[in-house]
């Protein structure tokens, strides 16, 4: 099997799009490309492949609406291109979207909206429910609220924790170079394009320089963002935005640009990167039927299966499982903090809502939540 059918298999891919590439190295967004790019993940949306687009350009479109040749060096003022840039951005997404019938939301995240649990799944609730609405959610970094201390800065970053957060099978970082070179070739001629590789390849960081005027990142953090993808699971495919029909190509696993590969299955990387959450802040005493479908069906935790509940943790807070005669079972990142699992602990998933007010989701822990230990 070769390598590029991971991209043929893919059923969710995060694609992302940087601002050297956007913007034409800064002559104002190209529409002209941006209508060929929907044009493109509109034909993948038909397929039935989930997609979730992370753009870049809200400074550099900012810039340009403002008049501003130089990015702006003062804070507040980069804050405020950003949001100028922003409006234009999404409209430009929009309009070419809805010209094929589909519908776009914009969702701006800061670092704390990923690295707090509680947010962290409530973001994730939200682009999922988005992607079953069949809508294709367009992401940015929040710029105009976020200070240089706590922001991601580049996009490549944004993109590999939103391919994380979803559990994506592929990222596909579009930039302005046919992927990653055995060294910068802005500055290196003979540099030759690296086809395919491990994405933990420490060689890579090496080979990797920093971006070019408008872009933050450069390559360095394509290949960071590659490694962050592969923890889940995912493959990232660095390649050039400018080619033909380049993400239906690609998908059809058509062999350019440069293929990051995770080492393990996408089910093993995810599966260590849950067993690497290392701090349990609670635990759930599950019955005997609980254990049984947790070790043989791989089945998600249910409340109806729950004895008992101790600690103190927030909904998306890592607990232990453990059988009633104190076995552990399972790990995983709970859906409702303790206060609430122990109101529907024992209840049949239906009564969650009039238990509680609300429903965020029928299990206490999903599957794709939970390893079992
Ligand atoms: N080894 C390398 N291979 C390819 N490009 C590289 C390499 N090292 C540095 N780069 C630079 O990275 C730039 C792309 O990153 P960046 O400017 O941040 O673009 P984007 O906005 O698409 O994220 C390229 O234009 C290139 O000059
Ligand atoms: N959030 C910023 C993106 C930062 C950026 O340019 O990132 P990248 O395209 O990865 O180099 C913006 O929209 O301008």
């Amino acid at each position: 099997m070769s390598q590029r059918d991971r991209l043929v298999r893919a059923k969710r891919v995060v694609v992302k799009i940087g601002s050297a590439l956007l913007t034409n190295d800064g002559k104002g967004l190209d529409l002209p490309a941006i209508t060929a790019w929907v044009e493109q993940m509109a034909a993948l949306h038909q397929q039935g492949i989930e997609l979730v687009l992370v753009s870049s350009g809200s400074v550099a479109e900012g810039m340009t609406r403002l008049g501003l040749t130089e990015r702006p060096s003062a804070l507040h003022q980069l804050q405020a291109a950003a949001a100028v840039g922003q409006m234009g951005l999404v409209q430009a997404y929009e309009s070419q979207f809805i010209r094929h019938g589909i519908r776009a939301a914009q969702i701006l995240l800061t670092h704390d909206d990923l690295s707090n649990r509680k947010r962290y799944l409530n973001a994730r609730s939200a682009i999922k429910a988005l992607l079953e609405l069949k809508v294709i959610p367009i992401i940015n970094e929040n710029d105009t609220v976020v200070t240089d201390e706590i922001r991601f800065g580049d996009n490549d970053t944004l993109g590999a924790l939103v391919a994380n957060l979803l559990e994506a099978d592929a990222l596909i970082i579009l930039t302005d170079q046919e992927g990653l070179f055995t060294a910068d070739p802005r500055s290196n001629p003979d540099a030759t394009l690296i086809t395919e590789t491990l994405a933990d390849d420490p060689k890579l960081a090496e080979m990797a320089g920093d971006g070019g005027r408008l872009g933050r990142g450069g390559m360095i953090t394509k290949v960071r963002a590659a490694g962050l993808a592969a923890r889940s699971g995912a493959a990232t495919l660095v390649a050039s935005g400018r080619q033909p029909n380049v993400l239906v190509r690609a998908i059809k696993g058509e062999s350019f640009g440069t293929l990051f590969l995770p080492e393990d299955t996408p089910w093993a990387a995810r599966k260590r990167w849950l067993a690497g959450h290392l701090q349990t802040r609670g635990t759930l005493v599950i019955d005997a039927g609980a254990v049984r479908v947790l070790r043989e069906k791989n089945s998600s935790l249910l409340p109806v299966g729950v004895k008992q509940v101790n600690g103190r943790f927030r909904r998306g807070d890592m607990v232990q499982c453990v059988s009633e005669q104190g076995e552990l079972i399972a790990k995983g990142l709970v859906n409702y903090d303790q206060e609430d699992s122990l109101k529907i602990l024992g209840q049949p998933s239906h009564r969650i809502t009039e238990l509680l007010g609300y429903v965020a989701e029928p299990e206490l822990i999903n599957r794709d939540n939970l390893v079992l230990v």
